[in-house]
């Protein structure tokens, strides 16, 4: 038998009912799969369902219609096997360092055993927090707090991480360098990644394939696979094909299709 894909989305219909006026459909015909550790990212248009996509993989709430999958599994509520790390990393600033790392475990046991808080400690180490583990965390710059997101995302070593614009809230070169961070631990622990962003050049440097949605409801409108060799760095982003590839995705988001050809690569 075929071994399923880490992620499918088949045939997903999100609408969300309105108190007045009509209601929002978010999401129609919605089709993808990911490979296990693949690095997919997902762009589209503002309000395209991105968002959605990944709750509803993250298992916060079920589709309107259709199926998700994570290994072949109807995916019904959060798993442990999927770690997920949003724009803000939601930190209770009163606690230190290693025990936002461990909370998810608190939060769950009500307890954190000493295996814990070396399971903690080695995912700081992973983010190159070792040292802060005893901080508070609102002394540390956004950066760090967004590395603490990650190693709170990874505590239970999950095979999936879904990340919602994880870095854009940050200035430009904390950006440019959570970016190589990120693909240096998904060197050294590879995962099948989600990634939602805005930033084309951030999809192209980070992922072997990207989908771009179309306007809401949001469907597949392209599959893009990066062609780039890894390990990528920042000189990635010099190689000519980079600059072209991102000009040919902006063309392809922000122009209607008069037809299904229109804003293909030559
Ligand atoms: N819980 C909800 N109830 C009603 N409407 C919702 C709900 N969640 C999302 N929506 C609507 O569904 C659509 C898709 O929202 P979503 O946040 O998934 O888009 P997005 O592509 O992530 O947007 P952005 O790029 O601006 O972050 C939007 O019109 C939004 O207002």
């Amino acid at each position: 038998m075929q071994t399923p894909p880490a992620i499918r989305f088949n045939s997903i219909e999100q609408v969300f009912p309105a108190t007045t006026g009509a209601p929002t459909h978010a999401l129609s015909g919605l089709d993808f799969t990911i490979g296990r550790h693949e690095f997919v990212s997902v762009l589209g248009p503002s309000g395209c369902g991105k968002s959605t996509l990944l709750r509803l993989l993250a298992g916060l709430m079920l589709p309107s219609a259709g199926k998700v999958e994570v290994f072949g599994n109807p995916v019904r509520e959060p798993r442990d096997d999927v770690g997920i790390v949003f724009q803000r990393p939601t930190l209770l600033p009163w606690l230190s360092v290693i025990d936002n790392v461990t909370f998810p475990i608190r939060h769950k046991r009500g307890r954190v055993s000493k295996e814990d808080r070396r399971r903690g400690q080695d995912m700081l180490e992973l983010v190159r927090l070792g040292d802060f583990a005893d901080k508070r965390v609102d002394a540390l710059s956004g950066g760090m707090q967004q590395r603490v997101g990650i190693a709170r995302a990874l505590l239970l070593d999950p095979d999936i991480l879904l990340m919602d614009e994880p870095f854009s809230a940050l200035d430009a070169l904390s950006r440019d360098e959570m970016s190589l961070e990120l693909l240096r631990i998904w060197r050294e622990r590879p995962k099948t990644v989600l990634f939602i962003t805005h930033s084309i050049p951030e999809a192209l440097l980070l992922s072997d394939r990207i989908i771009v949605l179309s306007e809401r409801p949001g469907t597949v409108r392209d599959e893009i696979v990066v062609p780039f060799a890894r390990p990528r760095s920042l000189e990635t982003m010099a190689d000519p094909r980079f600059n072209e590839m991102a000009n040919s995705i902006r063309r392809r988001l922000f122009t209607h299709p008069v037809n299904q050809t229109e804003g293909e690569p030559a």
